[in-house]
């Protein structure tokens, strides 16, 4: 099965995820709980039933497995019709409904399949006759992640059950090695106060590969655990979907877990083992929110520093040093280039064309403006030459920023990282601008704004820059593409998506204090100085 990178809708970010399952009608486990996770996780949910159960908290009464030939019928009228970016089976019951299931995989070859190999319920009830633990083998070789808990790894691999972690991670290799194909070893049934899960590469993947990776869990003290193999499974098919990363998906959707797990007590359902709170997090509330409201609320205070630097009033007063504003000019030039690079980025990443080609054009004008800086403003005024100075620890931590996002983050959290340089700068412009104005009401005669007693501003064509009507533009379209970014990601993409903007408004902020800071750096004594050799 190939497990590549999957590609969800590039429009919605939402992949579509078959369960493959049993239902139970309690809702805490099987297709019920399947649907829930892949709900919650960011999926959109579709399930095929394999066998219907008469089931409750307490435990399982009675098993009808419809014909074989039906469910065959379901699964082709979904892969004829709807693009499956991931498939996650649980429930199969009997060996007729396992080759069916296979058959049919080997017809359709989805991208991704995880498989939890149903036996036994919480309860004890037996969910798979002795006959198709062969059948459910053969299809766990063609699984991309197959997530047995402790019986059923013992199951698989003919020996009795792990009493320890390292025995289960023992034979977890066993079975990778067996089936070919990645295992997921789930601590959950182990005593002790940690719930540890570990991710055991395919046995191809491992020469040279990624090695085993242990993701450590705490455990939640509640009865109510009915359906957590079922709804773990559903959420790393989905998140790995999204991400295309196993390590990543399963850390995702254990988190995601132990959410659900520590809100399974809020739930009243039932007399036995309960089940877990798949809406924990609620509806993310933040999908009906718009991200430039979430955001610009949340540098609330940063915004008010900014505007108030000693940088930006001495540069409306006239009187900031040229060689502080030679230094800003300088590291701008510096840092559009790599933004140029980063917009560029975001153009290749961008899942519409009308994206694709705003930020090209912003990358242009970025090349363009250092241009122009350095041919008007560096080289005439200050003598500095293009490309000449190094980058500030300020520059290069931002630009740093920017291209840790480009290089790992989603396509939303990198609109949300590059925005602040469109949407602060216009904010200081707009600021600066006003000041100005009302200082030349005030005082008509003298600075800032032309020929005054004191002389010219020796900033007025500068501060006419941040007039630029075709930048304010340009700023209201990257707010309008990072609202829709976040409206179509998923609740870990938007907590993302606030961090980078939130990190990217602080280096904005830090940059207007740079050419201050340095200056200061340089009026320290030598021996405080960065570099100094202390005697
Ligand atoms: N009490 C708990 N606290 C935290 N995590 C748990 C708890 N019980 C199970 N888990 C987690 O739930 C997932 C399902 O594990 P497990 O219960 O072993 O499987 P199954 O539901 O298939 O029997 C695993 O990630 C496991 O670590
Ligand atoms: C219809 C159905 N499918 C699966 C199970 C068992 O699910 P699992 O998630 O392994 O749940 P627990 O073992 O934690 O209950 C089921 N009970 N019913």
């Amino acid at each position: 099965m190939d497990t590549a990178r999957t590609a969800c809708d590039p429009i919605s970010g939402i992949p579509n995820i078959l369960s493959i399952a049993g239902s139970d009608p309690s809702g805490g486990a099987g297709i019920q709980a399947d649907i829930k996770s892949i709900s919650a996780t960011g999926g959109y949910a579709m399930a095929v039933v394999t066998a219907l159960t008469a089931q409750n908290t307490r435990g399982v009464t009675a098993v009808h497995t419809p014909p074989t030939d039906f469910l065959r019928q379901q699964l082709d009228a979904i892969a004829e019709d709807v693009r499956i970016d991931a498939v996650k089976i649980g429930m199969l019951g009997s060996a007729a409904v396992a080759r069916c299931v296979g058959a049919w995989l080997d017809h359709a070859r989805p991208p991704v399949v995880v498989l939890d190999p149903v036996m036994v319920a919480t309860s004890g009830a037996r969910l798979l006759d002795d006959d198709a633990v062969r059948a459910v083998v053969d299809l766990a070789r063609r699984a991309s992640l197959v997530t047995p808990n402790i019986a059923e790894l013992a199951v698989l691999v003919g020996a009795d059950p792990a009493a320890s972690w390292s025995a289960a991670l023992e034979q977890g290799r066993v079975l990778a090695v067996r089936l070919g194909t990645r295992v997921l070893v789930k601590g959950g049934h182990l005593p002790g106060e940690r719930c540890p899960d570990a991710l055991i590469p395919a046995p191809q993947d491992a020469t040279g590969g990624p090695d085993t990776v242990v993701l450590d869990g705490c455990r939640v003290p509640t009865e109510n655990t009915h359906g957590t193999g079922c709804s773990l499974s559903s959420a790393i098919a989905t998140r790995f979907a999204v991400t295309g990363d196993w390590p990543t998906a399963v850390r995702e959707a254990k988190s995601w877990l132990e959410g659900a797990l520590q809100g399974a007590d809020l739930l009243d359902v039932g007399a036995g083992s309960g089940p877990v709170h798949h809406f924990h997090a609620g509806p993310d509330p933040r999908a009906h929110q718009r991200f430039t409201e979430l955001a610009w609320r949340d540098i609330g205070e940063l915004r008010r520093n900014l505007l108030e630097l000693p940088f930006l009033t001495a540069l409306m007063e006239g009187d900031l040093p040229a060689t502080d504003f030679a230094y800003y000019l300088q590291q701008d030039a510096l840092y559009l280039r790599d933004y140029s690079a980063v917009l560029a980025r975001a153009a290749a990443m961008a899942p519409a064309e009308d994206e694709q080609l705003f930020w090209l054009s912003a990358a242009t004008s970025c090349l363009q403006t250092e241009a122009e800086l350095h041919r008007t403003w560096l080289s005439g005024k200050t003598g500095i030459r293009a490309g000449e100075g190094d980058a500030g620890p300020v520059t290069r931590a931002y630009c740093d920023h920017l291209r840790a996002v480009a290089g790992r983050g989603s396509y939303a959290e990198l609109v949300a990282a590059v925005l602040p340089c469109f949407w602060l700068y216009a904010a200081v412009g707009d600021h600066v601008q006003e000041r100005v104005q009302e200082r030349v009401q005030e005082r008509p005669q003298g600075r800032p704004g032309g020929h005054g007693p004191s002389g010219p501003h020796p900033y007025a064509a500068w501060i006419a820059t941040y007039a630029d009507p075709g930048f304010a533009e340009a700023t209201a379209r990257a707010k309008q593409i990072a609202d829709g970014a976040h409206r179509r990601a998923s609740p870990v993409e938007r907590t993302a998506m606030l961090a980078a903007f939130r990190w990217s408004a602080a280096y904005e902020r830090d940059f207007f204090d740079a050419p201050r800071a340095r200056a200061a750096a340089r009026r320290a004594p030598a021996d405080l100085r960065e570099g100094a050799v202390l005697a």
